[in-house]
């Protein structure tokens, strides 16, 4: 079945296959032979290209080219990671000289560059270009234009032009008289702003313009005509989120605040038994006999979730909560670290391990099975690695094959989590291989042959490698790592993640981790494992400690009126808050934002680009680029290149970009745990954040939820004047043509670059045909449509969790009524004797009922039918002999056997009755028996 073709990952872009043939992949740092690994271990400083033969007939060899010089000058940045170099590899007689082999102080970032060693080249390929690239061509088309034309008319501008520059030019009047300050900040430690700290002050502007001068604010409000955001009108002066009465709440007493909680927890994007822990299901079990009948639906639900936790976890106490010393790597409890790996740590400034680590480290030495959460930036990375990094170095290297497979759920979190791993492996032997779509697939399979150590991998890519390269197999596979374990448990991969289970070998450890960890049992289940132990650091649902959470209301054009997200005018408010924002209280430091959707990130970036003032340093990520557009988005941000991410939630978890300083929300996100994670981009590893989130009528629940696990002190509520919105929204609106025209070149770039890589397949397989159709055909898990349906399953749930959970609790609700504890019958409390008796003559007495209503019913049946008009039938003509028989006479002209042996009359009445059995067999002077033999048996003899 060559039929078709694919690609497997749940976010790949389309075929990695090249027409072309196989180019040379880049250097590597292990022989692609056993011959070359052999020579490499020697110390033999030769430079090879070795050709490896490729199983299948006719197929074209591939080269792996081995540069030893380089190799030892450059270790870590090969694709391979670790050090399976041979002059770094480990032997008895290793003694590290305490500099780590110049490696200590590396930039933390590099841990991203491992990625571009596997970007496909096609260098025939036409290139893709970018909006800043579309720009920058019709920038300087224009110029050229403007050159020969004479006339400046568009300089002259519309009537709609000048009223926007004037309101300009008047907004910056206010602004530097003082009468207006651009933005409000509604914070409920307004005290706290009135010292003056001058990294605060904008802030502090905003808030003296709230106290001094609403009149002023007011004022410029009517000036600019109708209000189209929160902040600009009395309505967004009031506490809308609620400050002050969760800043009281916080002093509450502790019963009330479980009560909320429990009904918060309801209508939580989390799981029932999202805050039940271990200790609270034993206290639970006791309870439940006693209580069991007066217990919501709910309460049930969320024991008999904690029984089946308790059943299927191993029971687990957190050391470091309970030793409370603090702890280093080198002093772990149960556990020694080899020096390779604490040298590694300590080369990354890691020497106090987190909480998780400290937990996690140890049971995953001792094989245990763990299912870990804490919360976002809090080293969950590390906490898995040097636990696998540590078994792996007490492996039989006797038998090379790949042990571990690292399974994330987007690419740019594969090559992240491939270079966390390599950067600690660097003075082990530990070899890996980073297998992810859109990145080159015959480097992947040149890497697999050799039998890497670990393989860090999206299911997609993994599962064709299973199927597809010759000498890969899942069967020694002894640990699988799932990161961002809820993601990867979502439908969207149900099917691929259960071909992958199936493929590895029952008896391997398993590790879950991330910072929502999904507390279905069920989901857990399909993994088989084996008791495994729950690792909860955070609260569920906390946000990282040093997060600032800001909301800002959008409304619609009048007060109350909710913006529709997909109606054009709703857009376009968010589209001028947003460039507000960004050129004003996030125009320093680096601001990652988030969209729902490819499309309008892509419509932000043109919009970015040619707005200008700062916003064109700005790069976009989502699934519509190319794998090499993706990695070099997030290279220029990461580098300080580009300022602003626009990204999907491709980007939303495990990235770990130094420096993020502010998150932005386009929108709310549909579930909470979408929303952690994205804000969990910044305030890492212990460091300040600040995620603001544009917030609609109907997402109010939400941020309800949001704030719940927050320190009241972290929560603000932003404000922008409206004035300021509705000019940047005119010049929105100005640069309209211009997306239009942007949006068209590259739809027309689009069908060239379709074009021309037509031609370039055709040409190949002219050139090449013979050597392309003898390829082995790849055998494919999905067909494309099969894949689109799974990526559209996954999609909507990720879209729908907080939707569906909410309609199931309120569902829940409805039902409570009806579903509670069994109701009083007329029986209760009598004894057997007297109820069986009760109900016997309750019985009777339906009967009776039902035999009346029968009678009754019947009744009125015969009397309904007596009252219909009977059929009129014509009068029959009297029949004579030999006339009027037509058919009759047709169909009894062949007369039977009996008939004529018995002389039977035609016609008459007596032949119209068919005689009665009784009758035939006396006519035939037989019985019944003997008639059926006689039917059956030959023919009687005419007597
Ligand atoms: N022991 C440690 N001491 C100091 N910093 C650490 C430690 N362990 C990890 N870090 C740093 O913390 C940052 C976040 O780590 P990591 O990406 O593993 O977080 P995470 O918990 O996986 O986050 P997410 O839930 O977003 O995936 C990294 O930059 C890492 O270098």
């Amino acid at each position: 079945m060559a039929g078709f073709i694919m690609t497997l990952d749940s976010d790949d872009e389309g075929p990695a296959r090249s027409p072309s043939p196989s180019p040379p992949p880049p250097s590597t740092r292990k022989a692609s032979s056993k011959n070359d690994a052999a020579t490499a271990a020697k110390g033999k400083k030769g430079k090879a290209a070795k050709g490896a033969k490729a199983k299948g007939k006719g197929k074209k060899l591939l080269d792996t080219v081995v540069d030893a010089d380089d190799d030892e000058d450059t270790p870590v940045d090969s694709p391979r990671g670790g050090a399976a170099d041979e002059e770094v590899r480990m032997d008895k007689g290793f003694v590290f000289d305490g500099l780590g082999g110049g490696f200590i102080g590396r930039e933390r970032n590099s841990v991203w560059d491992s990625g571009e060693a596997y970007i496909q080249k096609r260098p025939n390929a036409m290139p893709r270009l970018s909006v800043d690239e579309i720009i920058a061509r019709r920038a300087a088309i224009k110029s050229a234009e403007a050159l020969f034309e004479e006339s400046d008319s568009n300089e002259g501008g519309s009537d709609e032009e000048l009223d926007y520059e004037e309101l300009e030019k008047e907004m910056m009047r206010d602004l530097e008289n003082g009468d207006l300050d651009f933005e409000g900040l509604d914070d409920e430690s307004d005290d706290a702003e009135d010292d003056e700290d001058e990294d605060d002050d904008e802030e502090e502007s905003d808030v003296e313009e709230k106290e001094d001068a609403p009149a002023k604010k007011a004022a410029a409000r009517k000036d600019a005509g109708p209000q189209i955001v929160g902040g600009g009108d009395e309505a967004d002066e009031e506490d809308w989120l609620g400050l002050e009465e969760k800043k009281s709440d916080a002093g509450s007493d502790a019963e009330e605040k479980d009560g909320e909680d429990a009904e918060l927890n309801g209508s939580s994007g989390f799981a029932a038994l999202a805050d039940v822990d271990m200790s609270d299901a034993e206290d639970d079990e006791d309870d439940n006999s006693a209580s069991d009948e007066d217990a919501s639906p709910a309460d049930r639900q969320s024991r008999a979730d904690a029984a089946a936790a308790k059943a299927f976890f191993t029971s687990h106490e957190n050391s470091t909560t309970l030793s409370r010393k603090p702890l280093s790597f080198t002093t772990l409890p149960n556990c020694t670290l080899s020096r390779q790996l604490l040298l590694a740590l300590g080369s990354l400034n890691l020497s106090t391990p987190t909480p998780i680590q400290a937990e996690c480290i140890p049971l995953a030495m001792l094989g245990k099975d763990i299912v870990a959460s804490s919360a976002t930036g809090s080293g969950k990375t590390v906490a898995f690695w040097v636990g696998v990094l540590e078994r792996l170095l007490h492996r039989d290297r006797k038998n090379p094959m790949t042990r571990v497979i690292v399974m994330c759920p987007t690419r740019e979190l594969a090559v992240q989590v491939h270079g966390v791993g390599m950067a600690l492996a660097r003075y082990t032997d530990v070899s890996f291989c980073l297998c992810v779509g859109g990145l080159s697939l015959k480097v992947q399979e040149a890497e697999l042959k050799q039998g890497p150590d670990v393989v860090v991998s999206t299911p997609g890519r993994l599962i064709d490698h299973v199927r597809n390269t010759p000498c890969f197999s899942m069967d020694g596979v002894e640990v699988l790592v799932l990161d961002e374990a809820d993601r990867m448990l979502e439908e969207g991969f149900r099917d691929e993640l259960e071909e992958i289970i199936s493929a590895a070998p029952r008896s391997r450890q398993t590790l879950l981790f991330s910072a929502t960890v999904t507390e279905s049992i069920q989901q857990l289940t399909r993994l088989s494992m084996n008791k495994p132990v729950r690792v909860k650091i955070d609260e569920m649902g906390a946000a990282a400690k040093g997060l600032d959470q800001e909301f800002l209301r959008v409304r619609g054009d009048k007060a109350g009126e909710s913006i529709e997200l997909n109606s054009r005018s709703g857009e376009r408010h968010r589209e001028a808050l947003l460039v507000s924002l960004c050129t004003r209280s996030f125009s320093s430091g680096r601001t990652i934002i988030f969209f729902r959707s490819k499309a309008q990130a892509h419509r932000m970036k043109i919009l970015f680009s040619l707005f200008g003032k700062g916003l064109e340093k700005s790069d976009e990520l989502h699934g519509d680029l190319t794998q090499e557009q993706r990695l070099r988005s997030l290279k220029r941000f990461r580098d300080g290149e580009a300022r602003f991410l626009l990204a999907t939630d491709l980007a939303s978890r495990g990235l770990d970009i130094k420096g993020i300083e502010n998150v932005i929300n386009y929108e709310m996100p549909k579930s909470i745990e979408i929303y952690l994670h994205r804000v969990g981009r910044t305030a890492r590893a212990g460091q300040k954040g600040r995620a603001l989130t544009l917030v609609g009528e109907s997402d109010r629940k939400l941020v309800k939820l949001a704030m719940k696990h927050a320190p009241p002190e972290s929560i603000k509520q932003r404000t922008i004047p409206g004035v300021v919105v509705a000019v940047v929204s005119k010049q929105l609106r100005a640069l309209e043509p211009d997306v239009r025209d942007v949006m068209q070149e590259e739809k027309e770039e689009k069908e060239i670059r379709r074009g021309n890589m037509d031609l370039q397949k055709a040409q190949n397989m002219l050139e090449h045909e013979d050597e392309i159709k003898s390829r082995p055909a790849r055998t494919w898990f999905q067909s494309t449509s099969e894949k689109n349906a799974a990526k559209n399953l996954g999609k909507a749930e990720h879209n729908s969790k907080f939707q569906e959970k909410t309609k199931k609790r309120a569902f829940d609700e409805e039902d409570e009524p009806l579903s509670k504890a069994p109701k009083r019958t007329p029986f209760s409390g009598l004894s057997r004797r007297e109820k069986r008796r009760k109900m016997a003559m309750r019985e009777d007495e339906e009967d009776r009922a039902s035999g009346a209503q029968r009678e009754i019913g019947s009744s009125i049946r015969a009397a309904k039918k007596a009252a219909l008009p009977g059929k009129i039938h014509a009068a029959r003509p009297e029949r004579t002999p030999g006339q009027g028989e037509g058919k009759k006479k047709k169909k009894g002209g062949k007369k039977s056997v009996f008939d004529r042996e018995m002389g039977v009359a035609d016609g008459g009445a007596a032949s119209d009755k068919r005689p009665g059995k009784r009758e035939r067999d006396m006519m035939k002077g037989g019985g019944g028996a003997k008639h059926s033999l006689g039917r059956m048996g030959p023919k009687p003899k005419k007597r």
